[in-house]
């Protein structure tokens, strides 16, 4: 047996959580050449899910995406549960990506031991393959990214965040497009510097194109110096963690739990909080139902969730049902 297939076998025999953080890194990174690739072909296709809401929309990127992450978890992963935003399509061979990224192996020894004997009777994953559609299709690329949360027990322990579109100085100025922050609660978070926000202000990062009345009323509650609007519940957690904003407020229905995830395995895996607006925790089981209608309170601290909790009306609070 060659060393390389020694290796494969030992990969195969160890941890299914380790592989699949392994192998969801690598896949990541490849749905983003496929957003920039479908971008510049300059043929979005944008289908409008009208069924599900407003700003609902899907391009040939999401579809791609998603046949690409679904098809390459199903292949080393058969009898994984993973939900995904858009159609579940497994006959897509030429989607399948088999690498793993051999980082997260360097780290197996401060991995939580509970999380490293998790398999598939209690793992689950939920996949946003293109989060922030509405902003790829209106050219605010920056606010994309491809979301692969996983769950243990119902609750967001891992997460990858792949964003196409950041640039990355190289030095002596050449810029590469795209970097990929994996984080697990426990552990830590790579390919990201956490960052305090600044004491002098406070900064509330909500919705772009889904506000309404709820949304405005909560914001309005939390006396934001700077309400800063972008897209997609991925760049909102990463404006979090580096310090770029205070807290994140969105009480409307319209986000999932795919819409999540990641988002939130990340945030809390450097400390921070993601709940609904009611400060109940977000369940991620296989059984759960997709919709997250209790809206979205988050910080990167611990210490000021409450404070965001506390200040939501009751009545956007009874307006969501939570
Ligand atoms: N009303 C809605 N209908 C469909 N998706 C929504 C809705 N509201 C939020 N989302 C999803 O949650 C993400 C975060 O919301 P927002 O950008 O409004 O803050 C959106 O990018 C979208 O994910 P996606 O782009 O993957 O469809
Ligand atoms: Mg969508
Ligand atoms: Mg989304
Ligand atoms: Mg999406």
């Amino acid at each position: 047996m060659s060393d390389s297939q020694k290796k494969k076998g030992a990969k195969e025999e160890g941890s299914m959580l380790l592989r699949l953080i392994a192998s969801s890194i690598t896949i990541a990174n490849r749905s983003g050449n496929i957003i920039r690739e479908v971008m510049s072909g300059g043929n979005l296709q944008i289908v409008d899910k009208v069924l599900f809401g407003i700003n609902d929309l899907q391009t040939e990127a999401d579809r791609r995406v998603q046949k690409c992450i679904l098809a390459s978890l199903h292949h080393k992963f058969p009898d994984l549960t993973v939900i995904g935003e858009e159609e579940d399509t497994f006959d897509n061979s030429e989607w399948i990506e088999e690498g793993e990224d051999d980082e997260v192996y360097k780290q197996e020894k401060n991995f939580p031991p509970q999380l490293l004997s998790a398999n598939q009777n209690n793992l689950c994953v939920w996949v946003d393959p293109l989060d922030g559609t509405n902003e790829y299709t209106k050219g605010h690329l920056d606010h994309v990214t491809v979301l692969i949360g996983i769950a243990v027990d119902g609750k967001a322990v891992a997460g990858i965040i792949h964003q196409p579109y950041y640039k990355c100085d190289c030095g002596a100025g050449n810029v590469k497009l795209g970097r990929t922050i994996w984080g697990v609660v426990g552990l830590g978070a790579f390919g990201l510097t956490r960052q305090s926000p600044p004491t002098d202000c406070r900064r509330i990062v909500t919705t772009r194109s889904h506000e309404t009345h709820l949304v405005r009323m909560a914001v309005d509650a939390c006396e934001a110096s700077e309400v800063i609007k972008i897209g997609g519940a991925g760049f909102k957690v990463l404006y979090l963690i580096e310090g770029k904003a205070h807290a994140y407020i969105f009480a409307n229905t319209g986000c999932k739990k795919w819409d999540t995830c990641a988002p939130e395995a990340v945030l809390r895996s450097v400390g921070g909080v993601l709940t609904d607006v009611r400060g109940s925790d977000i369940e991620y089981g296989a059984n759960e139902d997709p919709p997250n209608n209790g809206g979205i309170v988050a910080t990167a601290s611990k210490e000021t969730h409450l404070w965001y909790i506390e200040r939501i009306p009751e009545a956007v609070k009874v307006g969501l049902n939570v």
